[in-house]
């Protein structure tokens, strides 16, 4: 049935045209339709991302990805994958979305890991019971490091001296070899210090895998396994490869692995510049190997979408004093001037700073009219006590822009079972249609069903329609505490099948995640639902505050990539924030990145005191100096009335 009716949807590749947008240029429209593998290289706001979701229609419209093949789209940040997901989900029928799988690096990772966890090597299986270990602070690294070395009789010092950090990470770069005993026995030191670590995780009292080590295993998967491995091949036509320059060693050895010599045609698009993952082992020149390897044809797009004018030619600017040969962009919608501005301003203090950027915002929600969503306070580090102060600040000129830190949230919110939740919560209370909100829950049942016939999806409805008659009447009569909602949240999970959706989401298959989400998710909309004075009564204010929608996000710049704003205030350009400009594919990359999430403006502020200690620009006066260069000046705030509007 699904392929009869894709065929009837199937057009010729002639006719194919770009899909929500006008047009592409040139060079994204061959590397849309190229038949080889390729590596599209792009400054910012070009469309790299539009240009995959562009690709994924043309591929499955025309059937260049013959069905039942599907396309694998892998990004490195969850809401990077949803974004992806969302766009396709969009545009094209959903018989053909269906077969477009956007996941992150990890989940594909853990993906592989879960499902032939029997077929790794004994050495090297974890339990099933494994649980995840996200991060890794210095002090338990440094734990870690003189336990290993006592396990094997030694001192920590005899591992060369490097940081307990750095010795964390090393341990997982190692490609498993499948008889791990060897190297216990006569390995150097640092492997067997490495290989007890790996043993101690695995086989331990606390059974932690981090994500280091799931790729590493997801890679021993399918080098050891040839069935698994074609499968995998038969499955995929096609490839992508979101954000490419942040590829590390190990993620690129299991692409490899994965991908190399198949006849799965990858599209990998990415920008050196952008590059922030150097600290993280993201692999220095991964995009000329990768050509090489993959024997990928480089496609170069010039068009920046995202910024004004003004905005463009300080990009292209920064460009070139990061990559000398960088190639200027141009304006995608052919326009020389506009409205983009960028200002930079010093402060005498962290508290005469917060109270201007507090009526910068207010100006802009108040006056101007910019959506809340629009606009992004970004720092460097320390998000939550930034974003303190500026809550103060708002507080005391009470006007109505609120900000919120978005690092906390920003995850959660990307995860497939708060989406659900949320989606039915929203249809259900909401006095307005939410056909967004209804498609994606139709295709979660859809997902988790087994079959696609009519008559499953008139079933699939009326299921629907069932779960939003019932949260329509008891939602409103909901017990204002965690156990009442949880009731709510697991009458949404109920209807659609906890097992099957657990099953049709490898991140739920295993672990304790899916009961952490779910607790989550419960904790975020208790905090909201009540009468407290930060709470609402409302189940649509409370969702629309969790989703962000009345509120300024601030955010690392780790977390901005990807996206675009109206208006970007970067705060605290100074040494405390950048302190490793002497790694130039680290902050100064970091800071590009910060900057071309702007479309319209950004403002950028020093304060010569924060947190009661004394800032200064010695490092950062390299980006002083760009930003010169491109023709922006520093100013001084008590030159600058804030009560009226700076732009
Ligand atoms: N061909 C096009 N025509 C019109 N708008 C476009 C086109 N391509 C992309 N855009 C718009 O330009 C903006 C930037 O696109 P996108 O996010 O895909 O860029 P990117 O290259 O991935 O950016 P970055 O690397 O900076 O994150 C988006 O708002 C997108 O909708």
């Amino acid at each position: 049935m699904a392929r009869l009716r894709n065929r009837n949807l199937k057009i010729e590749k002639q006719s194919w045209q770009p899909v929500g947008i006008e047009s592409l240029e040139d060079n994204a429209l061959i590397a849309v339709k190229a038949e080889r593998s390729s590596i599209v290289v792009a400054g910012p706001g070009a469309g790299k991302t539009e240009l995959l979701a562009q690709r994924a229609d043309y591929l499955l419209r025309t059937d260049t990805s013959k069905s039942p093949r599907r396309i694998l789209a892998i990004s490195l940040k969850r809401d990077a994958a949803k974004n992806l997901q969302d766009r396709v989900g969009k545009r094209l029928p959903a018989e053909l979305a269906e077969r477009f799988d956007s996941m992150t690096l990890d989940a594909f990772s853990k993906n592989l890991v879960d499902r032939f966890r029997l077929a790794i090597p004994e050495f090297w299986r974890p339990n099933d019971d494994y649980r995840i270990e996200f991060n890794i602070k210095e002090e338990r690294a440094d734990r870690m490091i003189r336990e290993a070395a006592q396990r094997l009789n030694c001192e920590p010092a005899d591992v060369a001296g490097i940081g307990p950090i750095r010795w964390y990470r090393e341990c997982f770069s190692l490609r498993l070899p499948i008889d791990g005993s060897a190297i216990l026995e006569n390995g150097s030191i640092r492997e067997q210090l490495a290989v007890s670590q790996w043993q101690h995780y695995l086989h331990g009292k606390y059974r932690y895998l981090n994500f280091h080590m799931i790729a590493r295993l997801a890679e021993l998967v399918l080098r050891t396994n040839p069935a698994v491995l074609h499968a995998m091949r038969a499955t995929y036509s096609h490839v992508f490869l979101d954000e490419f320059q942040d590829t590390t060693n190990l993620h690129y050895d299991l692409l490899r692995t994965a991908f190399l010599e198949s006849d799965s045609v990858l599209t990998a698009v990415g920008d050196t510049k952008q590059c922030i993952m150097t600290w993280a082992g993201a692999l220095a020149g991964i995009t000329k190997r990768y050509s090489e390897e993959f024997a990928a044809d480089p496609y170069v797009l010039r068009a920046n979408y995202r910024s004004e004018p003004e905005l463009i030619h300080i990009i292209g600017s920064l460009a070139q004093q990061i990559e000398p040969e960088a190639i200027l962009p141009i304006c995608g919608r052919g326009r020389e001037s506009g409205n983009g501005q960028c200002r930079v301003i010093a402060f005498s203090d962290d508290a005469e700073e917060a109270i201007a950027i507090a009526l910068v915002l207010n100006e802009l929600v108040e006056d101007e009219g910019v959506e809340p969503r629009d606009i992004c306070v970004i720092c460097r580090k320390f998000v939550g006590q930034y974003s303190s102060n500026l809550v103060e600040a708002l507080q005391q000129i009470n006007g109505l822009a609120r900000v919120r830190d978005e690092t906390k949230l920003q995850d959660l919110l990307a995860e497939p079972l708060v989406e659900l939740v949320v989606d039915a919560f929203l249809v259900a209370v909401s006095d307005e249609p939410q056909p967004d909100s209804w498609s994606r829950l139709q295709s979660v049942l859809e997902k988790t069903g087994r079959s696609d016939s009519t008559q499953q999806q008139r079933i699939r409805n009326k299921l629907l329609s069932t779960l939003i008659d019932c949260l329509r009447l008891s939602l409103p009569q909901c017990e204002k505490t965690d156990d009442g909602i949880k009731v709510e949240v697991n009458r949404v999970i109920d209807a659609i099948g906890e097992k099957s959706f657990r099953q049709s989401h490898p991140q739920y298959r295993q672990g304790t995640f899916f009961e952490e989400t779910v607790s989550n998710v419960v904790k975020q909309l208790g905090y909201r639902y009540g009468d407290e004075p930060h709470q609402f009564g409302t189940w649509t204010d409370v969702i629309g505050d969790l989703l962000g929608e009345t509120s300024i996000p601030v955010m690392t710049i780790h977390k901005s990539k990807g996206l675009e704003y109206h208006t970007v205030i970067f705060v605290g350009l100074e040494d405390a924030a950048f302190n490793n400009l002497k790694d130039p594919a680290g902050d100064a990359n970091a800071f590009f990145v910060a900057f071309s999430r702007a479309k319209q403006r950004v403002l950028f502020t020093f304060a010569k005191s924060r947190f009661r200690r004394k800032q200064s620009r010695k490092n950062v006066n390299l980006l002083y100096g760009w930003l010169e260069e491109a023709g922006v000046g520093i100013e001084n705030a008590s030159d600058i009335k804030f009560d009226e509007s700076i732009w």
